[in-house]
């Protein structure tokens, strides 16, 4: 089975993620991870914290020589900013200052609801987990699972499809070669992504002390048929794909194809016809059946269906202002501005890279239940012989 954990506070010496599943024979190297870190690091509106980090990654066990062993994976990101906190975050009880609790609570943040339900007192012992720091190492893991969908030539992409109340197109490039002019570019950001409009929304956020949301898109391209299952909740594509989605910090709705356009149109303009034509399989492709049109964003009945994965997810504005919104000191329950903490203004290109990372995993883990062997070149046995039978049917 394949799976993760992460560990790690924001402000504490390093985030770590073991990985377990992963078959033996995968090219992994840290050079590859560390253009999806630089990646997430990116884009227009982050705050102060970008500036001190330079986020990489250390493979710390299940590699060796450039290749996965079958054992666990364990990666680490060390946060350049720990030797700020070393006192205020250290595990040592002599360090303990209860003058510098924080005790204001961010609306939209997990602070208040956090410190009631842990019973703290200092809002930081919720805030530094609940942070999206965390989500360097998820990243990470990502660039694992993609690794291993594109030695079967699947592609995760994604781009910033909406901020604010502004749409962007989705770029012309196939989005994979647009990853990869970002890893042999230094000036690639995915500011490449985010139009001069949207630079302007995310300036006048920042110049009001607000801050702005978006939506992203993450394309899946060359996944099979066949990829989830339609008989059991807990194993059809599209919920896991969601769950995934949903976990990142501040997304707030997810949809796939035509999404909650879907429940406006009557049927007939909603679902995709299937076509049938033998001459595509003499052009290489997987089968002989396809669609003109992907309004269900490439899953139906919690299935791959051969089309692209397309899936979007809502991101809600960053919770921390600069103009803070109301709050109640925690302590003596009088009103008070919230707490501002260093912050972003606009999140929206990270989150397109995180979304990949997680949408990448979950196609992963699918993938690997379906033709799971313990090496690369058993699944790759299993998968061509999965592509031979589907040719034929
Ligand atoms: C890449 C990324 C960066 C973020 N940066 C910030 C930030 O600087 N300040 C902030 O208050 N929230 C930030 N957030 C959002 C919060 O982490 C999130 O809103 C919070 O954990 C509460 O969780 P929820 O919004 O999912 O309910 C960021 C989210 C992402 C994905
Ligand atoms: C550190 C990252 O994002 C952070 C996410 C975050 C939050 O509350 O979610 C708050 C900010 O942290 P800090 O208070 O240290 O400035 C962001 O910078 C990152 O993306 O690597």
């Amino acid at each position: 089975m394949f799976r993760y954990l992460t560990a790690g506070e924001s402000h504490g010496p390093q985030l770590t993620a073991i990985i377990e599943g992963m078959p033996s024979g995968l090219k992994i190297s840290e050079e590859t991870i560390n253009v999806d870190l630089a990646r997430r690091q990116c884009g227009y509106g982050r705050g102060g914290r970008m500036l001190i980090e330079k986020d990489t990654v250390q493979i710390l066990s299940g590699v060796r020589w450039g290749e996965s062993i079958g054992s666990p994976i364990t990666l680490c990101v060390r946060n350049k900013d720990w030797s700020n906190w070393e006192e205020r975050m250290s595990p040592d009880a002599r360090h303990r200052d209860d003058k510098i609790r924080v005790t204001r609570s961010r609306p939209g943040h997990a602070d208040l609801a956090g410190a009631m339900k842990y019973n703290h007192r200092d809002v930081r012992n919720i805030l530094e987990r609940s942070s999206a720091r965390e989500t360097a190492v998820r990243v990470a893991v990502g660039a694992v699972a993609k690794a291993l969908l594109a030695a079967f030539d699947i592609t995760v992409s994604g781009f910033v499809a909406e901020l604010g109340s502004i749409r962007a197109e989705r770029p012309e490039l196939p989005l994979a070669r647009l990853r990869e002019q970002a890893a042999g570019s230094e000036l690639f950001t995915y500011d490449a992504a985010v139009e001069p409009r949207m630079k302007a929304l995310i300036d006048q956020a920042k110049d009001s002390g607000d801050t702005v949301g978006g939506v992203v898109e993450i394309i899946v391209t060359g996944a099979p048929v066949g990829l989830g299952s339609h008989v059991q909740w807990d194993r059809k594509l599209d919920a896991r794909l969601a769950m995934g989605l949903m976990s990142i910090q501040a997304i707030k709705g997810v949809e796939f194809g035509l999404g909650f356009d879907a429940a406006r149109r009557p049927g007939s303009q909603v679902h995709d016809e299937i076509y049938y034509d033998s001459i595509r399989l003499g052009q290489g492709e997987a089968s002989g059946f396809f669609r003109k049109t992907n309004n269900a964003g490439g899953l139906e009945g919690g299935i791959s269906n051969g089309e692209e994965i397309v899936v979007r997810a809502a991101m809600k504005p960053i919770p921390t202002l600069y103009r803070p919104l109301k709050s109640v000191d925690m302590q003596t329950k009088e009103p008070f501005e919230a707490t501002v903490e260093r912050s972003d203004v606009c999140a929206v290109p990270a989150a397109a890279v995180v979304a990949e990372a997680v949408v990448a995993i979950e196609i992963a883990a699918a993938f690997l239940e379906k033709f799971g062997g313990d090496s690369l070149a058993e699944i790759q046995r299993n998968y061509d012989g999965y592509r031979e039978y589907l040719r034929a049917f």
